[in-house]
């Protein structure tokens, strides 16, 4: 099912929808303030003393904008980036002939990067910390190690999954940055600047409404602004205005928590067990839906507003979920090891 509010699968046409929409300036990089903060700093360091960045790491969930981060970066520090993604680079073979290939300062943006093999991942530990190739040749006790030397490079990886990196991977990463869910505030703004590159003004309540449904995300408050837009332009509105905007989006099933199909499906299920808390496979099985989508796609924005609580023996409704169904919290406690859920 293709999801309106989906952040993860991005069509080709979206992709380079997104391109016309990214921001090319740190000004036009609304919120993420502590890690605009931070980054300004480390870069103004490196250039005075001429060189490369220390190694940065972004995660957090899909849409917030760690793509867009790192291109700002590179535009920053003047030097090329050079783009990928961890399934991209299949064998150690593919590693060495990037690393080889970059220039001094040069950025490396890889994408994805939990889903490296350990294979691959050995062949950048060396050359994250000591900017080294190490090639084996050979096999056997005729095997011989080959050193070869590296340019000194920036490696910016971001993932929506830092569980999942590799102790040492992780640990050689200078910088770590855990992206945040934009306020509605940002995001308004975001939409009001998008807006205008695509020629037509929202006004301040309709961006605000667009925000209030885009479940803190820069990427669903943009595919919902050119839904919007459609609608807009279709009825010949001079500007994106907040009746429009309202018809619009219920429309296209979006409730007024920017909330689809999908999110109030496990809203429901979770409701539906009462109380007892239901594990991540249970969850998944029940949605025919991957564990992965559910813990990095769905979970994270639920979570972080408090619409469910995740125990060690799994995920329940909370209080404010039943609110938003006017349904009556159970009583019962069933969590009993864990203290009362509610
Ligand atoms: N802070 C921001 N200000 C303005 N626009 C933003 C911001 N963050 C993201 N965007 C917009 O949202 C879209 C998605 O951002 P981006 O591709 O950088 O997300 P991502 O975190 O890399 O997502 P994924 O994990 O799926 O790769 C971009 O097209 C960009 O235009
Ligand atoms: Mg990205």
């Amino acid at each position: 099912m293709q999801r309106l509010v989906e952040v993860e699968q991005i069509s080709f046409e979206e992709e380079s929808n997104e391109q016309s929409l990214r921001p090319s300036s740190w000004e036009d990089y609304i919120g993420q303030e502590k890690i605009k903060k931070n980054l300004r700093v480390f870069i103004d360091a490196s250039k005075k003393r001429g060189e490369a960045l220390d190694h940065i790491l972004f995660y957090g969930p899909p849409g917030l904008g760690k793509t867009t981060l790192s291109y700002l970066i590179s535009n920053e520090m003047k030097t090329n980036i050079k783009v990928t993604a961890g399934p991209m680079i299949e064998k150690s073979g593919d590693l060495a002939a990037i690393l080889t290939n970059l220039e001094e300062g040069d950025i490396l943006f890889i994408d994805e990067i939990h889903r490296l093999s350990a294979a691959v991942e050995e062949i950048l530990y060396p050359a994250m910390e000591d900017y080294r190739l190490d090639i084996i040749i050979g096999s056997g006790p005729a095997a011989q190690t080959v050193k070869i030397d590296l340019p000194r490079f920036t490696l910016i990886g971001a993932t929506t999954r830092a569980g999942m990196l590799s102790n040492p991977l992780r640990e050689r990463f200078g910088m770590h940055f855990r992206m945040q869910f934009y306020t509605e505030e940002e995001l308004a703004k975001i939409i009001q600047k998008a807006s205008l590159k695509l020629g037509i003004k929202s006004l301040d309540d309709a961006a605000l409404e667009v925000s209030r449904r885009s479940r803190g995300t820069p990427r669903v408050a943009l595919r919902l602004l050119r839904r919007v837009r459609d609608f807009s332009q279709v009825a010949n509105d001079k500007e994106i205005n907040l009746t429009r905007c309202k018809y619009a989006l219920d429309e296209l099933g979006i409730n007024e928590n920017g909330f689809d199909e999908m999110d109030i499906n496990l809203l429901e299920l979770l409701i539906s067990n009462r109380g007892k808390p239901m594990g991540l496979s249970t969850i998944a099985a029940a949605l025919s839906e991957d564990e992965g989508t559910i813990e990095d796609a769905i979970e994270p924005y639920l979570l972080a507003n408090g619409y469910i609580e995740r125990t060690a023996r799994g995920r329940v409704a909370s209080i404010k979920s039943y609110e938003m169904f006017r349904l009556t919290p159970p009583k019962q406690k069933f969590d009993d090891e864990q203290g009362s859920l509610f």
